[in-house]
């Protein structure tokens, strides 16, 4: 038997695979558009987009995968399912850090699915703006180890703002050596982001030790300028390369092999519980001895772990701090509320900042 003649039944069979999932697909968008009529009727007529849903549906995939295909794998194709179900009706728009290219557009589409409308912003501050003023359903942006260098701009942000948080992302940040040239040699300026090029000294280090190093504001605008010139080159991520046409010349040339930046999902309202959540908390306490240690004591009595703590000036007074604290749990369960309840009290300032899921994918 020819191996022709071997693959002609296994095609077969996968024809008739695809055909029964093309079924599948469309008889869950029929229920997906169900939902959306019932939600419409009781009149949730902004977005019919529930977090805590997704998040609990894309862990159960994760759980029940019988393989060969890895977990995050089977939920990335489940997250694009579900993304293309909820968009019959309307789609979402998300609006993010922009330029196009940038690793916090790669975030939305990670958290989202594609067949969300992604809108780019110049400044974190836009992106809180257009989602307070309505005509951004969500918005994305950097918070923790960002390799676009505005983690604190983030934090302040929320001290003002009356958004909500109502997810978190997790994307591992591979950055490439972008060129229009054929090799490394060629290469006399490099553009990136101040945090990308910190983030892959040691590579440049060793194999571009000559060519000037340029930071910009994003590594997309980097990918741009270097797609001006055949003797520059951009320090960026996989999307833009193809953005700008651009030929990698180096693959993950980041010196920590485990570079993951956290990226936050903001809207006007947060999530309800999922099963698996998180709480992010401002909080200020009098500047005394032990008053963040009295502060805190609340989530170590009710056993409540914490992820997270960050400290920021609060620009009241030269040396009060305020404090952005995330902790396990959603405000709706019993232990996070009671913590709360008694921080509240204790606290100079208070604000909860939303529950939402913990990041899935
Ligand atoms: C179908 C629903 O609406 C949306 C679509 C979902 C899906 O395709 O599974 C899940 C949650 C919502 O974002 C629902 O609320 O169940």
């Amino acid at each position: 038997m020819t191996s022709e003649d071997r693959l002609a039944p296994i095609r077969e069979r996968i024809d008739a695979i695809d055909a029964e999932l093309l079924r599948l697909i469309s008889e869950r968008a029929d229920c997906a558009r169900e939902v959306a009529k019932i939600k419409e009727a009781a009149g949730q007529t902004t977005h019919y987009y529930r977090p805590e849903r997704e998040a609990e549906i894309l862990r159960r995939i994760k759980t029940q995968n019988p393989g060969p295909l890895e977990d995050e794998e089977i939920a990335r194709l489940f997250r694009e399912i579900m993304s293309a179900c909820l968009a019959l009706e309307r789609p979402l728009s998300v609006g993010y850090l922009g330029p196009e290219g940038t690793f916090t557009q790669a975030a939305a589409l990670k958290h989202f699915g594609h067949s969300v409308r992604t809108q780019p912003f110049g400044t974190i501050g836009d992106i809180f703006r257009e989602v307070e003023a309505g005509s951004c359903n969500f918005g994305v942006v950097p918070v923790e180890n960002s390799t676009e260098g505005v983690v604190s701009h983030t934090l302040d942000m929320f001290a003002r703002s009356p958004l909500l948080i109502a997810g978190e992302v997790m994307l591992r940040i591979h950055h490439h050596l972008l060129s229009r040239a054929t090799e490394i040699g060629a290469v006399r300026k490099v553009y990136s982001h101040q945090q990308s090029l910190a983030q892959c000294r040691g590579w440049l280090d060793r194999h571009l030790p000559a060519a000037e190093r340029i930071a910009v504001g994003s590594n997309a605008e980097a990918a741009k300028l270097a797609a001006r010139s055949g003797d520059c080159a951009a320090v960026a991520g996989e999307a833009a390369a193809e953005l700008y046409e651009l030929r990698s010349l180096a693959q993950r040339i980041e010196d920590e092999p485990g570079n993951t930046t956290r990226f936050l999902i903001i809207g006007r309202e947060d999530a309800p519980p999922s099963g698996r959540d998180k709480t992010s908390l401002l909080l200020s306490c009098r500047n005394e001895a032990g008053g963040l240690h009295r502060l805190l004591t609340p989530f170590a009595e009710q056993d409540i772990s914490m992820t997270r703590i960050e400290s920021r000036p609060s620009r009241q007074g030269v040396w009060d701090y305020v404090f952005f604290v995330d902790v396990c749990g959603h405000r709706g369960d019993a232990e996070v509320s009671g913590a709360l309840a008694q921080l509240k009290t204790a606290a100079n300032l208070y604000k909860v900042l939303g529950s939402y899921p913990e990041a899935v994918l």
